[in-house]
């Protein structure tokens, strides 16, 4: 275990993506700083990689300001300099038409993927410019962040505001050495279905059944590149599709 290994922060640390993360970059030999939600959840990716590396867990609701800047200011000195933030945390509610939408899961879906990104962005830049050369936000966009589907209403264009984030970060920090990159999965196999559905496991084996979508690993891969890239090298948008998946073209109504 190296004496003092780069620090990572991971949100959404519990589930899919942010676990296969904590996973890749464990595997690399860096310090862990992961949140999320179910303490549970962080407990056993915590069981799951002390042995190899120095893990530290916050439960934290990305959404809540306090929370978030409580977790960073506590954060014990052997993870204070994080050298690289991935914002994964984030979900979809409803898969149904706007005007059948729940508002209640609208306001969720942006205040998870838009307020809690944003939260842990700007509380973490200081530490970020701090590190400088070589440190990176990755945030995790989607592809309804610009291909646009029955369903995706606020989901697709609270991504859309993570790619368009992405870009504005990278005009701020021009100079500070601190790099940003927007990647952006297709149809990906986590537990994102059944959280969009509700639980309900038949959604989620229908939609995946059959098929080869990306896999957690496939995106943890993916963030561990552009967050490892050489210090002079920026991946501004990273957009990956599993080969199963591709554009349906564009609709025309014949019903009158
Ligand atoms: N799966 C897919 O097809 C795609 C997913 N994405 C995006 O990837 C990211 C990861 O999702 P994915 O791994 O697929 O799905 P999962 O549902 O498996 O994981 C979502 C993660 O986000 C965390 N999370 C949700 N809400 C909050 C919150 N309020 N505060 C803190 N953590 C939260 C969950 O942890 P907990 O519940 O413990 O808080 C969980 O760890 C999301 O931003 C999603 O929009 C993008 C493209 C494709
Ligand atoms: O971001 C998730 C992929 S999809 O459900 O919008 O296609």
């Amino acid at each position: 275990m190296s004496h003092n290994p780069p620090v990572a922060f991971i949100t959404g640390a519990t589930s899919g993506f942010g676990r296969a993360c904590a996973h890749r970059f464990a595997e690399a030999g860096w310090a862990l700083v992961l949140s999320g939600r179910r303490q549970e959840r962080l407990d056993a990716v915590k069981q799951q990689l002390e042995g190899k590396v120095p893990v530290h867990v916050a439960t934290l609701d990305v959404r809540d300001r306090e929370a978030v800047a409580r977790v960073i200011d506590e954060l014990p000195a052997a993870f204070e300099a994080v050298k690289v933030l991935v914002n994964n945390a984030g979900l979809a509610l409803g898969a149904g038409p706007a005007q059948e939408a729940n508002l209640d899961d609208w306001k969720t879906v942006i205040d998870t993927n838009i307020t809690g990104l944003v939260n842990v962005t700007r509380t973490l830049l200081p530490t970020l410019i701090g590190v400088g050369r070589g440190a990176a936000i990755i945030n995790i966009s989607s592809t309804a962040a610009l291909w646009p589907y029955p369903g995706s209403h606020v989901y697709g264009a609270s991504k859309a505001f993570v790619n368009q984030f992405s870009y504005n970060l990278r005009c701020d920090l021009r100079g500070t050495g601190v790099r940003v990159t927007d990647i952006a999965p297709g149809m990906s196999e986590t537990e994102f279905t059944l959280v969009r559905m509700k639980g309900d496991q038949s959604a989620h084996d229908k939609l995946y059944g059959g098929v080869e979508p990306i896999q957690p690993e496939d995106v943890a891969e993916q963030v561990f590149l552009a967050a490892t890239l050489p210090p002079h090298l920026n991946i501004n948008r990273l957009e990956i599709m599993p080969v199963c998946q591709s554009w349906g073209g564009l609709s025309v109504n014949r019903d009158g």
